[in-house]
């Protein structure tokens, strides 16, 4: 599958119940049933719901471009795991991406590096792109924010690395200070440090796009221009009119892309 030439997340953490999921995802399909740049790929988008609606939210975009997902996954394929989901079923049910590592995640689950490494090597192993989300917890110089990213970016890659494993991997940097807030981090630290993390080169043979997330909205992408390859969702995608907008974002961007204007 060709790259999009700019991705956009969302995860509906669990903000939604069932029916609004439901509901939310029928109008996200209505909007990339007719937007050309999700028709033609340019811009991709992939939703992770919680884990119940994936089944449902699987039909709700089966004819359309845009890929599920999930917000987690056990670094065991099956057996006594009691509430976990492997990543076997959802490849089963259609998802093409999961998340790990979300920072709160690591706060609330306690989930330690180790844990997040071979979470990363089962989701490549059962054919998922992982959406392997990281990021300091305080505000740093952005010299600094790209040498703490890279340790656990080093950590979470490890497993992967020596069980051999290949293939995509979505980096979303969340800096967690940014997560929640009223406002994303300043648009030069985001472009810095994301220009700083395109950079690093030593973490095996992986395939990398790097998308910004924490308190991302309308408007962001288009003031970061072509520093980021994307964007990581939350709240600000519970409006699809929000969203619709990000996605216009993302059109004209990857319109302008050196990509788009070699080809
Ligand atoms: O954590 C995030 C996406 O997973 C970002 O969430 P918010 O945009 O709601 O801060």
């Amino acid at each position: 599958m060709t790259q999009p030439r700019i991705t956009l997340g969302v995860s509906l953490k669990m903000y939604f119940s069932y029916q609004q999921t439901l509901a939310w995802s029928e109008e996200v399909a209505e909007i990339a049933r007719h937007h050309p740049a999700i028709v033609n790929g340019e811009v991709g988008l992939f939703v992770l719901p919680a884990f119940p609606a994936i089944a449902a939210i699987g039909q709700i975009f089966s004819a359309t471009a845009v890929s599920i997902g999930a917000q987690d996954l056990c670094w065991e394929d099956s057996g006594a795991w009691t509430g976990e989901v492997g990543g076997p079923m959802l490849a089963e049910l259609g998802c093409r991406y999961v998340e790990i590592g979300h920072a709160e995640r690591r706060r609330h689950f306690a989930e330690t590096d180790v844990q997040i490494a071979a979470k990363l090597a089962a989701a490549l192993r059962n054919g998922l792109t992982p959406v392997l989300c990281f990021g300091e917890e305080q505000q740093l110089p952005p010299d600094q924010a790209i040498a703490t990213c890279r340790q656990q970016l080093i950590a979470a890659l490890s497993e992967a690395n020596r069980q051999q494993l290949r293939g995509e991997v979505v980096l979303a940097w969340e800096p967690q200070w940014a997560i929640g807030a009223p406002a994303p981090a300043p648009d030069a630290f985001i472009a810095e440090v994301c220009d700083g993390l395109r950079q690093l080169n030593d973490f095996g043979d992986f395939h990398f796009r790097v998308i910004y997330g924490g308190s991302a909205g309308p408007g962001l992408l288009s003031r970061l221009g072509h520093q980021v390859n994307g964007l990581f969702l939350g709240r600000f995608a519970h409006q699809p009119a929000a969203l619709r907008q990000i996605i216009d974002e993302a059109a004209a961007l990857a319109a302008t892309s050196p990509s788009a204007t070699e080809a």
